[in-house]
């Protein structure tokens, strides 16, 4: 919400969650604003079973649990990448020293076949580090 707010402020984002329940939620919360809820769009859906669909997008951004574990988060980033479209960013969420406690670690060399484009740790309240990737154009 708060890139949709204050960083891509025309971009249309359809949310994709497995659990109806979660994006019955998300939905609520962004009806407080009308601007922002007609930008966005929450599907029920296993991104697992998304296939041709995932190339529609210009960026993917694969939320922290998405994955609890490390091989299940793998698996699902390789399903991803095979279905994304070339040239297009996938943004995923990481963790770095005790934070590993709470979500799974993703490395450059878990993102065999992207282009790495950057990897930022952050060093104050946010608990999530982001890896920056990009799905290489042939
Ligand atoms: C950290 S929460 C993120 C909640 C919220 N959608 C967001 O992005 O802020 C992780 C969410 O991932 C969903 N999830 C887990 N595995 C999934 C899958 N295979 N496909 C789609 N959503 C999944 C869970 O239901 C849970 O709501």
């Amino acid at each position: 919400m708060i890139m949709a707010t204050h960083h891509m402020k025309s971009t249309h984002f359809d949310n994709v969650d497995i659990d109806e329940k979660a994006n019955d939620v998300a939905r609520k919360i962004v009806a407080s604003d009308a601007e922002l809820a007609k930008r966005m769009k929450f599907e029920t859906h296993d991104v697992m079973k998304l296939r041709e669909r995932l190339g529609e997008y210009d960026c993917i951004f694969l939320a922290a649990l998405v994955g609890m574990k490390k091989e299940e988060k793998i698996k699902i980033i390789g399903h991803i990448g095979k279905y994304m479209k070339e040239g297009s960013v996938l943004l995923v969420r990481s963790a770095k020293g005790a934070r590993a406690f709470l979500y799974p670690v993703v490395e450059e060399h878990d993102l065999r076949g992207f282009e790495l484009l950057t990897i930022f740790h952050p060093n104050n309240e946010v608990i999530n580090s982001v890896v920056l990737v990009r799905k290489p154009t042939f």
